[in-house]
């Protein structure tokens, strides 16, 4: 039986630093990415992909400011629904393009997808979720006395803004999922985490102003469509102890124990390596069988074991 596996990528994948996002751009990176994902669909992988949002949503959020006066702003809820919607349009285009040069019959298909979030959650409080491009120190300490916005310095690479990210607890339509991944539909869902909602007292949804992390939704997605395997595709080949100083060290298996051990000792980043590590953690430590933290094109060497970071429970 083949074995299924939820890839999370990130927004800053599709709309890379430095690039204006064309559409061209974008397109050209989803493409690029679709290339070594189809290597794994091609090796008998079962692929359900997610994908982050951050730049994307950004921007949706800088046109809507750009358009203030002439046309209606959208809240992020809707934000997110149409970064969603453009960035699973061109991944099941290229993926059909893909799977037909690769002599493959097989169907994409993006599912627009809720996740649900708790309205008691204590992030709507305290935005710390990177979105948009990044921007110069003066530049955001403008925006942050006209707008009120909440803005951060990323991981020393520039200013961003920051929004509200709630802990992922449902996904809405995660029996979609999995029923099209055993039909052998390859699935892109739950895009820049989910539109985030929350459930009323009749069980039906509404949307809420945040950005939930991919890497948490994820996470929750691999749980609940009984993923064998979570993978998250980023743009360094391994998670490193001490990285980015001398004594850089890249970690190939390790163990939860270990893993612990080394964020306890704060090698991780949050913003940066540290959600992600801790997405992986916790897949193992629901019942998942193995997660790996590796770089796009060591995709499918990092599935079969042979690169990237590979979390395991002992
Ligand atoms: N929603 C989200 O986590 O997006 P990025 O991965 O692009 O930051």
């Amino acid at each position: 039986m083949s074995k299924r596996v939820v890839v999370a990528l990130g927004g800053n994948a599709i709309l890379q630093r430095g690039q204006k996002g064309t559409e061209a751009d974008q397109r050209e990176n989803v493409r690029k990415t679709v290339a070594q994902i189809v290597k794994m669909i091609e090796a008998g992988y079962e692929v359900v992909l997610t994908h982050g949002n951050g730049p994307q949503v950004g921007a949706i959020l800088i046109q809507n400011e750009a358009g203030r006066g002439s046309v209606p702003a959208m809240p992020m809820d809707v934000c997110g629904a149409e970064s969603q919607g453009f960035i699973g349009y061109m991944f099941v285009q290229e993926f059909k393009k893909a799977l037909i040069a690769h002599g493959l019959d097989k169907e994409p298909i993006c599912i627009v997808t809720q996740v649900e979030v708790s309205s008691e959650d204590p992030a709507f409080a305290n935005p710390t979720k990177p979105v948009g491009p990044f921007y110069d120190e003066a530049t955001a300490k403008a925006r942050i006395e006209s707008s009120g916005e909440s803005w951060i310095e990323d991981a020393g690479r520039g200013w961003r803004r920051v929004v509200p990210s709630p802990k992922p607890i449902n996904i809405v339509e995660r029996k979609a999922v999995r029923e099209l991944a055993d039909n052998g539909y390859v699935v892109v869902a739950s895009g820049g985490g989910g539109i985030p909602v929350v459930k009323s007292s009749d069980g039906s949804y509404g949307g809420v102003e945040a950005v939930i992390d991919k890497d948490l939704a994820g996470e929750l997605l691999a749980q609940q469509v009984d993923a064998d395997l979570f993978m998250i595709l980023t743009d360094v080949p391994k998670v490193a102890l001490r990285y980015g100083t001398p004594d850089e060290e890249w970690l190939g298996k390790v163990t939860i124990d270990e893993m612990k051990v080394y964020q306890s000792e704060g090698h991780f980043k949050a913003g940066s390596m540290g959600p992600k590590v801790s997405a992986a953690m916790a897949f193992v430590m629901n019942g998942g069988s193995r997660a790996v933290i590796a770089s796009l094109d060591q995709a499918l060497e990092a599935l079969e074991g042979t690169e990237g970071t590979q979390i395991v429970k002992n």
